[in-house]
């Protein structure tokens, strides 16, 4: 059975400059077990995304369409007082630089040990008992559990955040640029952690990142996005070596690559449009290079490669020559 299905889903934010559609017909999947990279630049509709999964918008937040499945419960229909049953204990997230919000006079241990009595009903022991597992879990000094945010590297705080998020045994972890602040090689100790972790503890993985060349490693598949949409999803082999939308190959140009060494990396020119009106047709026309008169007219469908990759773009593959 899949983990996870998000079928179609819009979630609006209503404003008042407008409506700005953040998540605009957005459909994946997850196989139990499996790791999903969701990748696109700032502003795509990443976080929305997650968000939406968890359903923690804020009121200005709706989800106008769609439906999200984690295995059969359908969490879109749930009262405010039932996704509560599930956040943490079926689908828990680290969030974008929640490290910085550690509480700086409260012992590290402490602090993943209320995250367990705050989601479980248990004894004071039995919680420090279960952070004390955490800690060894997430690869922790066992002596360091009585020390303070201050004394802790970003990567060790981090790992202490994994180790919340892994209180209740979530079926599903979403981390939301869960090594955007950290340098190259803490990076790829944390993303490593939590690929062991998936395997261990048999979870599903979502990564949200700005930042393709990081998934490689642990990814099963990943989901492209841009203004909104999911433009390509695939494996993470096809994404990276057969992709056929020019917004994958804009973004793997921007990052260094060990396959192309000598090659700088290239930012793409312009930015992410403005999601209150954003360009008609396919809506990453207005920066492409291979951008056709139907490209302004008509929205691309989703155009089938075989063995699950897709993508949406009237002249997939361009790039190529
Ligand atoms: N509370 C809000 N009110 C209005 N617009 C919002 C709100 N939250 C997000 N947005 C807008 O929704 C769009 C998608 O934002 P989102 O944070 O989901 O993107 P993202 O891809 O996760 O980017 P980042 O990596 O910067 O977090 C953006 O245009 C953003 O400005």
């Amino acid at each position: 059975m899949k983990l996870l299905r998000v079928e179609n889903l819009k979630t609006y934010f209503h404003i008042s400059e407008g409506i700005v559609k953040a998540v605009d017909d957005v459909s994946f999947s997850l196989d139990d077990g499996q790791c999903l990279g969701l990748v696109g630049e700032s502003g795509c509709g990443k976080t929305t995304t997650a968000l939406s999964i968890n359903r923690l918008l804020p009121p200005e937040g709706i989800i106008e369409g769609g439906e999200i499945y984690l295995e059969s419960v359908k969490l879109t229909v749930l009262s405010d007082v039932e996704i509560r049953k599930h956040r943490w204990k079926d689908v828990s997230m680290v969030f974008q630089g929640a490290m910085n919000a550690m509480n700086p006079v409260m012992k590290i241990g402490e602090q993943i040990a209320e995250a367990v009595v705050w989601h479980q009903q248990v004894t004071h022991q039995q919680a420090w008992n279960r952070a004390k597992e955490l800690f060894e879990l997430v690869e922790l000094e066992p002596g360091r559990i009585g020390g303070y945010p201050h004394e802790f590297s970003g990567g060790m705080k981090q790992r202490a955040m994994i180790a919340m998020a892994l209180a209740c045994d979530p079926k599903l972890v979403i981390g939301d640029e869960p090594t955007t602040a950290l340098d190259v090689m803490v990076q790829a100790q944390i993303l490593n952690l939590l690929d062991r972790l998936r395997k261990t503890l048999k979870m599903g993985l979502i990564i949200i990142t700005h930042d393709l060349s990081i998934l490689g490693e642990t990814c099963d598949r990943i989901a492209v996005m841009y203004a909104g949409k999911i433009v390509e999803i695939g494996s993470t082999e096809d994404v990276y070596d057969r992709h056929m939308h020019p917004y994958t190959h804009r973004l793997l140009m921007g990052f260094p690559n060990i396959h192309r060494p000598k090659l700088m990396p290239e930012p793409i020119p312009g930015s992410p449009p403005d999601l209150i009106r954003p360009p008609s047709g396919c809506r990453f026309h207005p920066r492409c290079d291979y951008a056709q008169e139907i490209c302004q007219e008509q929205e691309p469908g989703m155009t089938t490669a075989g063995n699950g990759h897709s993508y949406a773009c009237h002249f997939g593959g361009a790039f190529n020559g």
